[in-house]
């Protein structure tokens, strides 16, 4: 088995510096080391068209590169310059204009340590694990010739499928409100929203998907020359020659986002079919398109393919640190699964990538997991539907006030709309700690205890010696920013105003909201050290005790 060094090189999969993700910093990965694994693949290049190395699927110099790249381009030769690479009309949506002189630098300098048997290259080239060199794994390749487009879906949306709108039995519902519950659906989240978006581009022609190897076709060659101009852009510490050699091997297959013709983007992977599991070697979007959603139904794609194509069942790939994110999102992790010896040995090895895996599910509809989630989204909503009340919106109670927040008419509980539906019944006066009448009571002699006991409350803080600062509300021309710090002003003036109308506090918790109320705003206007701070405190505790003793008294009569 001839296994060429130059396959060795140790590519570095470090996204490009000139074209940031939005949401993402870009950083520099180490240089990846990659192992050796034997390469007894089919030949990369067909002989009679291509001038390339076909012994064992690889390329020995950069002519032939330059001469599969002239082809599949059908552009002017530069051995220096990616732009002859460039289709005519359609190669991809990057341009080639980066100085990649690094790159070929690193690239030669890689070659020949690999050549040499990982002598002593400079920096981190020096970091080949060159003792995989000398070792003999040898690893049976199935060709994969699956190579239409991601097949049809082999079930069915596993949510069960939404019902027309149901009704809840014995519960008349307002058509308008109907309408605001089914207006307040969510139908979407932005997963959902992006596929959705994108799978109605498929629809309409605008934009596809294809799973393809190298196999002579112009249009796919032209495709696969845009795609490999996209990775180099993207991962420009990736040596070019090994980025065309992987694409264009037919043991490898690219998925690629195709619109007006134009590479957007894709993956390439190398299936073991024999072992189920798929390598992912590059994975990019174009630097104008990225954060779109394209890579996550690109993966969405390769899976449904790898799945239901190719037979795979687990993807490998070493992540670049800053895809990381974007991995984990796919489904990806960083623990390794699948069993050691169904890959070990298989995939190149890397220093400075992260071994991250992605199990394939047997049924998920990867392509139209948008209806899948919707469908559930539906089901779950009908349910709660069966269960309760709570999509059931009533339209709003008239409250307009007057003085001191006190409503302008009398609203009884038992007149709000929807709470007799939802419920209640009159002797429910909710979980209030002043429980003074009984069950059979009728509100309006709770509303009289309850006024009584408020207003005993009231005297005794008005009496107390602390309470001046608070007996009126604050006058603004006396503290000209008092209002715009504070508010929700209180002061004991206007809660006797809201006592007396006996309308407002319709429980004891609503009068003890503003008390305190009152003594929060004294607090966070003022500083500790200030009287009105101190008499805010001691008032407080002196409330506390009132209410603490006005309480037991009330349940000795009670009991
Ligand atoms: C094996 C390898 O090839 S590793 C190298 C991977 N390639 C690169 O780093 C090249 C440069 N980057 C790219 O080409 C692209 O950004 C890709 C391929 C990583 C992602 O493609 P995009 O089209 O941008 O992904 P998409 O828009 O579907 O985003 C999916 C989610 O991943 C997030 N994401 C995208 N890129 C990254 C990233 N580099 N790191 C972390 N999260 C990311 C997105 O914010 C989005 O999150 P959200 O669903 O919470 O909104």
């Amino acid at each position: 088995m001839d296994t060429h060094s130059s396959h060795l090189t140790a590519p570095n999969r470090s996204r490009s510096s000139q074209s940031p993700s939005p949401s993402h910093s870009s950083a520099t990965s180490s240089i990846h080391k990659r192992k050796l694994v034997s390469d007894d693949h089919a030949p990369p290049f067909p002989p009679s068209s291509l001038s390339a190395d076909t012994r064992d699927g690889a390329l020995t110099s950069n002519d032939d590169l330059e001469s599969i790249s002239a082809r599949g381009g059908g552009a002017d030769s530069d051995s220096d310059d990616d732009s002859d690479e460039e289709a005519p009309e359609a190669a991809n949506a990057e341009d080639s204009d980066e100085d990649d002189s690094s790159i070929r630098t690193f690239t030669t300098a890689r070659l020949d340590a690999a050549n040499a048997g990982g002598g002593s290259g400079s920096a981190r080239n020096t970091k080949i694990k060159t003792e995989n060199l000398s070792s003999s794994v040898t690893v049976k390749i199935e060709n994969s010739d699956g190579t239409k487009d991601g097949g049809a879906l082999g079930t069915g949306p596993a949510g069960p499928t939404a019902q027309a709108g149901s009704s809840v039995p014995g519960i008349v519902v307002k058509e308008d409100a109907t309408k605001i519950f089914t207006e307040n659906i969510q139908t979407s989240g932005a997963y959902s929203a992006r596929e959705e978006s994108l799978k109605r581009e498929e629809e309409a022609g605008r934009l596809k998907f294809v799973c393809l190897s190298n196999d002579g076709v112009d249009e796919h060659m032209v495709w696969l020359i845009g795609l490999k101009n996209i990775f180099a852009r993207q991962l420009p510490n990736m040596p070019k020659e090994y980025i065309v050699r992987l694409v264009m091997d037919r043991s490898h297959k690219s998925v690629m986002v195709i619109r007006r013709n134009l590479v957007v983007g894709g993956i390439t992977y190398r299936p073991y079919i024999s072992q189920k599991f798929g390598e992912i070697a590059f994975c990019a979007i174009t630097a104008d398109e990225q954060v779109k959603g394209y890579g996550t139904r690109l993966m969405n794609h390769l899976k449904q393919h790898a799945r239901d194509v190719d037979g795979l069942t687990h993807f490998l790939t070493y992540a670049d640190n800053n895809a990381v994110g974007y991995f984990i999102k796919q489904g990806f992790t960083k623990e390794i699964h699948l069993e050691k010896d169904r890959w070990h040995g298989y995939i190149k090895d890397y220093d400075g990538g992260i071994l991250m895996e992605c199990k394939i599910d047997p049924k998920l509809p990867y392509t139209d997991l948008s209806t899948m989630i919707r469908r559930q989204r539906q089901a779950i909503d009908e349910k709660i539907r069966e269960l309760s009340n709570c999509h059931i919106v009533y339209s709003g109670i008239d409250f307009q006030k007057k003085e001191a927040g006190i409503p302008k008419k009398i609203i009884k509980v038992e007149d709000i709309p929807g709470l007799r539906e939802a419920g209640w019944t009159p002797d429910q006066w909710g979980h209030s700690r002043f429980r003074i009448v009984s069950a059979s009571t009728d509100s309006a002699t709770h509303q009289k205890h309850l006024t009584a006991f408020m207003r005993s409350l009231l005297k005794s803080l008005n009496d107390h010696v602390d309470a001046w600062p608070f007996k009126e509300p604050v006058d603004a021309r006396d503290v000209p920013d008092y209002y715009d710090i504070i508010k929700d002003p209180m002061d004991l003036k206007t809660m006797s105003k809201r006592v007396e109308s006996e309308q407002y506090y319709v429980t004891f918790e609503m009068f003890v909201a503003d008390v305190k109320r009152m003594f929060f705003n004294a607090r966070t206007y003022n500083s500790p050290e200030t009287i009105y701070y101190k008499c805010s405190t001691r008032l407080e505790s002196h409330f506390q005790s009132k209410v603490h003793s006005g309480l037991q008294s009330v349940n000795k009569i009670q009991q």
